[in-house]
This record gives C-alpha cells, sequence and structure tokens, in this order.
C-alpha cells in the first residue's frame, strides 16, 4: 500500500510518458549489458501500454517487483545527465571522471616505472629511489584502503589530489560538486590569454638573425600580425588590454597544473616574495626548478609586474650566464616559473666571493649587449655605466 502511493506521483502524462520512454530504452540497454531478464517485463509494458487509461492504470500498479530496478534506472540517468554535462566540457584525457581515473588508469605501482631518461640529463637515480621508498602500495590491491591512498597522497601531491583520491574511494557515490570543479579548472587552463608580444623582445623585422635558433619559445609574431592587419584590434601595447588579463587560475578546489606536471622534490631557495623549489617533471623525467610567489597576486597590476621577470627571462633565453627559462603560468593566485635547475645555489656567498668585480661586469655587459635588457632592479646610471664599459 505504501508502495502504491509512492508510485502516485503528481506528474503530468507527458512528463511521464517521456521518462518511460528513456527507462524503457535504458532498460533495454542494461538488458543487453547485463542480460537482466526481469527487465523485459517492465520495458515491454511501458512501451506497449497506448492505451492512456491502460497507462494510468499501470502506474496504479504495485512496483514492488521492480522498485530496486526502477530506483538503479533513475540513477542511471542521473549519471548519463553528469556524463553528458562533462562531454560539453570537453574534459581533457586527464581528468576525465574521477573514479575512472584512478580505477582504470591510476596505478601508483606505475610511479615507481623510471621515467625515461634525458639524453642529457642523467642524474635521475635520486629521485627514483625517493619515490620508491614512498610508493609501496597498490590501491587496486584487495589490502589497500582509503588511508593508503591517503598516504600516498601525502608524498608530495596536493591537497586537490587527495580530494580527487577521496572521492574514487567512496566509489559510486556522487559528489555534487565534480562537475563544477573540473569546469572551472578545464575554462581557467584551456584558455589562455594570449600574450602578442614580449615587451623585452625585438620586434621580428629588427632580428634578422635569431642567434638561437629554435632553442626557446617566442611569442608568435605571426599571430601578432594577423590580429592587428585585422583592425579589429588596433592596439600600441605590447599586451592585450583585456580585462582581468591575467586570471588567477585555479587551485583550491580545482585541479593543480604544478602538482599534475611535477613531482616536488625540495625547496632549494627562497626570495623576498619567492620560494624555490627542485621537482621533477612528470611527462619528461628531468629535474627543473620551479619558482612560486609566496604572496597571492590579487590584482591584475599585480599580476604584470610579476610577468616582467618570466618576458624577460623568454626574451634572453639561452646564455650559459642565464638560467634558462620553460614555461611559466598562475595558479592559486600565484606565479610559478619553471626554469633551468643550476647544480649549485644562485646565491652569491659574500665569504667565498665567487665573482670579481670585473666577471660581474663582463657578464652583465653581454647580457645587456645581447639583447639590450635594461633590468628593472637597477639603477639607470648604473645600467647606462655597465653597458658604456
Ligand atoms: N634555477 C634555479 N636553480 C637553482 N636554484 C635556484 C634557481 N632559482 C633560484 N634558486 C635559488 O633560490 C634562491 C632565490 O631565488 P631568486 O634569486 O630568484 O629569488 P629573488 O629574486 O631573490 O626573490 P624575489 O623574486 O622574491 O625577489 C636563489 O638564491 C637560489 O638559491
Amino acid at each position: 500500500m505504501k508502495r502504491k502511493t509512492k508510485t502516485l506521483k503528481p506528474w503530468s502524462s507527458n512528463e511521464k510518458r517521456d521518462t518511460n520512454k528513456m527507462k524503457g530504452t535504458l532498460a533495454r540497454h542494461l538488458q543487453g549489458q547485463l542480460g537482466i531478464s526481469s527487465l523485459q517485463h517492465q520495458s515491454s509494458s511501458s512501451i506497449s501500454s497506448s492505451n492512456p487509461s491502460n497507462r494510468f492504470q499501470n502506474h496504479l500498479e504495485p512496483v514492488d517487483e521492480n522498485s530496486a530496478l526502477s530506483v538503479d534506472v533513475d540513477a542511471y540517468v542521473d549519471d548519463k545527465e553528469t556524463i553528458l554535462t562533462q562531454d560539453f566540457f570537453c574534459t581533457p584525457d586527464y581528468i576525465t571522471p574521477d573514479n575512472q581515473n584512478m580505477l582504470n588508469s591510476f596505478d601508483c605501482n606505475k610511479e615507481n616505472i623510471p621515467c625515461p631518461k634525458s639524453p642529457e640529463k642523467l642524474n635521475t637515480t635520486k629521485s627514483k629511489r625517493y619515490r620508491q621508498d614512498g610508493f609501496l602500495v597498490n590501491p587496486l590491491s584487495p589490502s589497500s584502503g582509503y588511508q593508503d591512498i591517503v598516504d600516498l597522497a601525502k608524498d608530495g601531491f596536493g591537497i586537490d589530489e587527495i580530494k580527487v583520491d577521496k572521492t574514487a574511494v567512496i566509489g559510486t557515490q556522487k559528489t555534487q560538486n565534480y562537475v563544477s570543479q573540473s569546469a572551472v579548472a578545464l575554462r581557467c587552463r584551456v584558455m589562455p590569454p594570449p600574450c602578442i608580444k614580449n615587451p623585452y623582445q625585438k620586434d621580428a623585422s629588427e632580428m634578422d638573425i635569431d642567434p638561437f635558433g629554435n632553442q626557446r619559445a617566442k611569442c608568435a609574431d605571426g599571430t601578432v600580425r594577423k590580429f592587428l592587419d585585422s583592425s579589429f584590434y588596433s592596439c600600441n601595447y605590447t599586451i592585450l588590454q583585456f580585462p582581468g588579463f591575467f586570471p588567477a587560475i585555479i587551485g583550491g578546489n580545482g585541479l593543480s597544473r604544478y602538482h599534475t606536471d611535477f613531482h616536488e622534490i625540495e625547496q632549494i631557495g627562497a626570495g623576498h616574495f619567492s620560494r624555490v623549489f627542485k621537482v621533477l617533471k612528470r611527462i619528461d623525467g628531468c629535474f627543473y626548478a620551479v619558482k612560486h610567489s609566496t604572496r597571492q597576486l590579487q590584482q591584475d597590476r599585480d599580476r604584470r609586474k610579476a610577468l616582467m621577470e618570466v618576458q624577460a627571462m623568454a626574451a634572453l633565453g639561452s646564455h650559459e650566464n642565464i638560467v634558462g627559462y620553460y614555461s611559466a603560468w598562475f595558479e592559486n593566485e600565484q606565479l610559478y616559473i619553471q626554469m633551468e635547475l643550476c647544480d649549485h645555489s644562485l646565491s652569491i656567498d659574500k665569504a667565498s666571493q665567487l665573482f670579481t668585480e670585473g666577471e660581474v661586469l663582463k657578464a652583465l655587459h653581454q647580457v645587456i649587449h645581447l639583447q639590450s635588457i635594461i633590468f628593472a632592479n637597477l639603477t639607470f646610471e648604473t645600467s647606462f655605466t655597465l653597458a658604456k664599459n
């Protein structure tokens, strides 16, 4: 009697018909997939009852036999909606559904597979040993559980990844905000604003010969010209003046590029407003230094200022006296810079006096002559003197 009342929902006949139709389709699908013979009755009766009064009568019938099945189909429909929403945001592979990530492709043993050694950088032994110590548990083995995964997550992974793992272990329990988190992260990651010209780089027409060949990334001047020729953007600025131009990308509940792409080894330095870490890039197995600002760059102006260092490094390119630059991004309102990892500390030990004044002047002269860049933290007089000398 109680169940009978439950089926008397105040639905319109159209709504009910649509739902039944969907359930019928899904039921047939499930039947095919799972071989559930009991579905036969429900799906066929739903479809064959073309008479409205019969259909209404069917609604009044007890559904005790198929009630559990009915609930399952509802859940399936909900899942389908979630998947469709996800498809809408074009989820890339590495952030496809959490549980799928976890159960199908994430295998902690894979973390132990040695990264392919770079032909140039062969000193990856230390990192591999470190990781082997930390990754002993396969989350897919019967003995592993939530605690194991949390322990793994503590080893260099960020909070974000812990959250992902939690979701996966809970299993089919759905989280309300899964799609929205992915969507936010995706929107921020796949739509970076274009930097159409580096303020520290000479105009393409002035650079007849590129001394660095293809060794470094550059601003796409071809793209710039297309933008300008279209006369849509008549912009004398070096960067398009969009409001909120440099977004304070993700962090918090979103995905972390830093933790996705890099395995943090240790802190190797600290500046006035930054910290520098030795990291292993997961995809190429090489060590890099990643510097990130310690204070949050909430204002667009602050982000532009912080980016000056990045733009200068990118424009300078490869030089024996300049730390190599690879990439930069905003995350959690902080600027991250991926750089070449230097063997020794870059701090000048005052006691040992590594460089003479002449050597420093010579190096600076080379740099200034090379790219006509005057460092922001040098006074005009100093720079002028150095350049002149
Ligand atoms: N690429 C690198 N490889 C190795 N160590 C590095 C690298 N970059 C920075 N460090 C270490 O981190 C320390 C601080 O970095 P850096 O000199 O860039 O900071 P800063 O410019 O003084 O700081 P801020 O930008 O906050 O003013 C350096 O003194 C050095 O020890």
